[in-house]
């Protein structure tokens, strides 16, 4: 059997279940503590089933999906209720396979998923570790559901915490940029809406240059960078305010907090 089940209805469940379920050659079941959560998923075609206990039970692939918080309480309900041959996939921030196979007392499969929110429109990027003793198997069948809704790193689970400032996090990260650009162009009279349509074109094709054109990060920006010109005005004055150290400081504050989250 391959059925998968989510425990945890919110953000992620959705995103993830809406890319894959044109997909799924079997039924997704889901719970959550919250009802009105798991009936907007039954909405989309999930099917709700009464407990944690109940739902592991019924499915191979397990994904937790909820917040690490609340890991301590899922992993005492699911106690008993999960078997060697079940595949836990969690994708908590932090979360790791020790505290999984320690939580449910014995050695289960895991694997960890670190993806992010544009997974509901089919873009999403999602970053998979394969922790033992899940099979390659069990591994590439994550992937392809992952795959459904975007691209997939595989890294190792050392190197989840990482990439959380790289694509988990960092969708919020550029609406907040976004936001600072679209109120400048507010304050400059331009239509919000107009500036926010304008710079999101902009994203879109300054993702294509870096991933399409061939050139390198520092050869894309010289070919924007005009002599005596405007954008190395905004270039200096980002480099005079220490953008990169900033930067950097809020990548290491979304690392820092996986690690406190780590168990
Ligand atoms: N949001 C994001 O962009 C990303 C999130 N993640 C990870 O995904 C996980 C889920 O995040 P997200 O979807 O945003 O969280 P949400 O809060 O949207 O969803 C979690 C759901 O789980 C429910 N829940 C809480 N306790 C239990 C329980 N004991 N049994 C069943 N359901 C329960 C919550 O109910 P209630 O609200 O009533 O508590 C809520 O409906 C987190 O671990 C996070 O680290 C990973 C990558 C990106
Ligand atoms: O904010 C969080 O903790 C989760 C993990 C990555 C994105 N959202």
């Amino acid at each position: 059997m391959n059925e998968i089940g989510f425990i945890g209805a919110g953000n992620m469940a959705t995103a993830i279940i809406k890319g894959y379920i044109k997909h799924a050659v079997s039924d997704i079941f889901v719970y959550d503590i919250n009802p009105e959560q798991v009936q907007r998923l039954a909405g989309i075609g999930a099917k709700p089933k009464a407990s944690a206990g109940e739902l592991a039970e019924s499915v191979k692939y397990l994904f937790l999906a909820v917040k690490p918080q609340n890991f301590g309480e899922v992993l005492e309900e699911l106690k008993g209720h999960v078997s060697a041959d079940t595949v836990i996939v969690s994708i908590a921030a932090g979360i790791s396979s020790d505290y999984i196979k320690e939580g449910l007392g014995f050695d289960v499969k895991v694997v960890r998923v670190m993806p992010n929110t544009p997974l509901l429109l089919g873009c999403g990027a999602s970053a998979l570790a394969q922790i033992a003793p899940a099979t390659e198997e069990e591994f590439s069948f994550c992937c392809e559901i992952f795959k459904a809704s975007g691209e997939i790193a595989v890294v190792r689970e050392d190197q989840i915490n990482a990439i959380i400032s790289v694509s988990g996090s960092t969708p919020a990260y550029i609406y907040q940029i976004t936001k600072h650009f679209v109120d400048y162009a507010e304050e400059s009279g331009l239509d919000r809406q107009m500036a926010l349509s304008m710079f999101c074109q902009t994203l879109t094709g300054s993702a294509k240059m870096m991933t399409e054109s061939g050139y390198s990060l520092d050869e894309l920006i010289q070919m924007v960078s005009s002599k005596g010109g405007t954008t190395i005005a905004g270039l200096t004055s980002f480099a005079e305010d220490g953008l990169g150290d900033m930067i950097k400081k809020a990548c290491d504050c979304c690392t820092k907090r996986a690690i406190e989250l780590a168990k």
